[in-house]
């Protein structure tokens, strides 16, 4: 289940904004992403996820060559990703979002309706019970019936969580988890991430709070201006000279 970015590579009007990357996340690995606004982590999400198409470099998944394959394809593989701003169904509940997060099979085609009616009811209970598994295990049982825009900045978050679980993912790319998140829920949601891991969900993780990144994954890479300029534990690579210039804009020493 390790996904491999090698040589990433997308320029606009001849700026490479991603410039030749390559890193990888192994199974149950928790892997962060951090650099200066533009730098291009979240292009690098969606050359890996299949929403922008990589002039060049390859991304493969569990040894599968994934670099021609759609970003449904990539989903349905196993991997997916978050957004910055959550892409929730503001009027439906947050139960109701998880269940339209998860893949439906019999259901599909239109044709199943009429042919296959007992074959979708008892998908639909199964994917009810996954949506009721995840709602427990992320402590939003008690805004089930919610609508969706009506919860906090956090809880959000932690929805967008549980849609990506509901799709069967093993490997999760979230792209700022903790922006606009209250401490207490950077805590919850840092709590159930490593409870994911432990399980074998494998995380690649772009934040800007790097307090809080830092205390959760166990490898961090920096990128600048589009290439990665340091990899390796977080301590150690937020000491480097080169980090330090990037974030402070050549004024560190
Ligand atoms: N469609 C596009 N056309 C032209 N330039 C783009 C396009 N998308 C992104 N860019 C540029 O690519 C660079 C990288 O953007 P990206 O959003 O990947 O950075 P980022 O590291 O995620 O930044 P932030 O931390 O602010 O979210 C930026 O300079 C941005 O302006």
């Amino acid at each position: 289940m390790t996904l491999v970015l090698s040589g990433l590579t997308k320029a606009y009007g001849g700026l490479r904004v991603v410039d030749n990357v390559s890193l990888s996340v192994p199974s149950d690995g928790l892997v962060g992403v951090i650099g200066p606004n533009g730098a291009g982590k979240s292009t690098l999400f969606s050359l890996a996820t299949g929403f922008l198409a990589a002039d060049s470099g390859t991304v493969s998944f569990d040894g599968r060559d994934l670099t021609a394959v759609a970003a449904t394809g990539r989903a349905r593989a196993g991997m997916v990703r978050t957004f910055q701003v959550p892409r929730e169904f503001t009027h439906l509940t947050v139960r109701e979002n998880l269940m339209a997060a998860a893949p439906g099979q019999a259901g599909e085609g239109l044709l199943a309706v009429f042919f296959r009616p007992g074959a979708i009811a008892a998908e639909e209970r199964a994917i009810a019970a996954r949506a009721d598994e995840t709602l427990a295990f992320l402590r939003l049982d008690a805004v089930a019936a919610t609508p969706a825009g009506r919860l906090s900045g956090g809880q959000k978050k932690l929805l967008e969580l549980g849609r990506a679980l509901m799709t069967g993912a093993r490997l999760i790319l979230l792209d700022e988890p903790f922006a606009g998140v209250n401490p207490v829920l950077i805590e919850e949601l840092s709590a159930r991430i490593r409870d994911l891991a432990d399980r074998g969900v494998g995380f690649l993780i772009i934040e800007h709070d790097l307090r809080a990144l830092t205390r959760l994954v166990s490898t961090l890479h920096v990128m600048d201006r589009g290439r990665l300029i340091a990899s390796g534990a977080p301590a150690a690579v937020l000491a480097e000279p080169a980090v330090r210039d990037a974030y402070l804009g050549g004024a560190a020493a």
